[in-house]
């Protein structure tokens, strides 16, 4: 059974918070990662129109800022990292301003711009909620150590900053609090997995949902698999951390790093649903839309109102 959920006339409880506000961060960051483009994604999601979606949904949007990021003057590689101090800049901002989201009483919706942002997503989250446990919605497992990264982009590196498995840590990050525990994460959607990163998430017995698991048990499954490791007892917070490439590229072509074979839209939206459901979703990160990618309009449209789909769908519209 997944965990109990409140439906009071229809409408989702957000358990955590006493009514539906919500924060939207759009953060224009594209520093973990070499292509650009991606900084553009919280202007087209919200041009969209997700505002008014979620405030068809009965949420109150307490506000809507676009951060701005700028670079260092100066900013070398920190081993193979790329860019260390504009991300750890960066993200240190972000965390602070999901923790004052929080503090205020919204549920924070943070929109990327690229993954790396999430050292400061769940960094804000779990010093608001260290109980919380952290669902991952992702192609990739995003847990390369400075040592382990083939790429140097701290994209590909977030949840082991978070976890504090970056030794030594890169002086940049000390800030960063190892608040998240192993048994606290669970992944579902990877299929491009690092050899190095196969082996830290065996070691540290990482609760990790694969495509190949999907096709196996199903999506329903999986997610109650998911849950129930990390949550079992159904109380603790749950912050989702949603990357656009967890989809199929028939669905959400325009990204960086697209790999084939992802999870459906269905599949994706019952992920969302399923957790809203669960009554202790307390935010959100949605991640990696690069509209600069997209070969063509309707390409670019897809990827976008796929991502609002998604966030709609956290955000309990299904269900109403
Ligand atoms: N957030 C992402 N799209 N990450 C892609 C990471 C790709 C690869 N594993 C790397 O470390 O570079
Ligand atoms: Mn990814
Ligand atoms: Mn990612």
């Amino acid at each position: 059974m997944i965990s109990p959920y409140d439906v009071e006339d229809g409408v989702l409880t957000y358990r955590f918070y006493g009514r539906k506000n919500v924060a939207i961060l759009g953060c224009p960051f594209n520093g973990g990662q070499a292509r650009s483009g991606v900084e553009t994604g919280p202007l087209h999601v919200l041009e969209h129109g997700l505002e008014e979606q979620l405030q068809s949904l009965d949420w109150t949007i307490t506000s809507c800022k676009n951060l701005t990021f700028t670079p260092p003057a100066s900013d070398p590689d920190e081993g193979k990292l790329k860019r260390p101090r504009f991300v750890s800049e960066s993200t240190h901002k972000v965390a602070s301003e999901v923790a004052d989201i929080i503090k205020s009483g919204s549920f924070p919706l943070t929109i990327g711009g690229d993954h790396s942002l999430a050292i400061g997503t769940v960094s804000g989250v779990f010093s608001q909620f260290p109980d919380a446990c952290l669902i991952w919605i992702d192609a990739h497992a995003d847990i390369n150590t400075p040592a382990s990264t083939p790429s140097g982009n701290i994209h590909g590196c977030p949840v082991s900053f978070v976890m504090g498995l970056a030794d030594p840590c890169p002086p940049q990050f000390e800030w960063v609090k190892p608040l998240l525990k192993a048994n606290k994460l669970a992944y579902i959607g990877l299929r491009d997995v690092d050899s190095g990163e196969r082996e830290i998430l065996k070691k540290h017995n990482i609760a990790a949902y694969s495509m190949h698991h999907v096709d196996k048990f199903g999506i329903g499954k999986v997610v109650e698999m998911a849950l129930e490791r990390v949550n079992p007892d159904g109380s603790a917070p749950i912050h989702l951390s949603l990357d656009i490439d967890a989809l199929d590229p028939q669905h959400a072509p325009a990204t960086g790093t697209p790999v084939r074979g992802g999870l459906s839209l269905r599949e994706a939206c019952y992920i969302c649903e399923a957790l809203a459901e669960t009554g202790n979703l307390v935010s959100m990160d949605i991640m990696e839309c690069n509209p600069v990618l997209g070969i063509d309009e309707r390409s670019v449209t897809s990827t976008i109102s796929a991502a609002c789909s998604l966030v709609r769908c956290a955000m309990g519209e299904t269900l109403l």
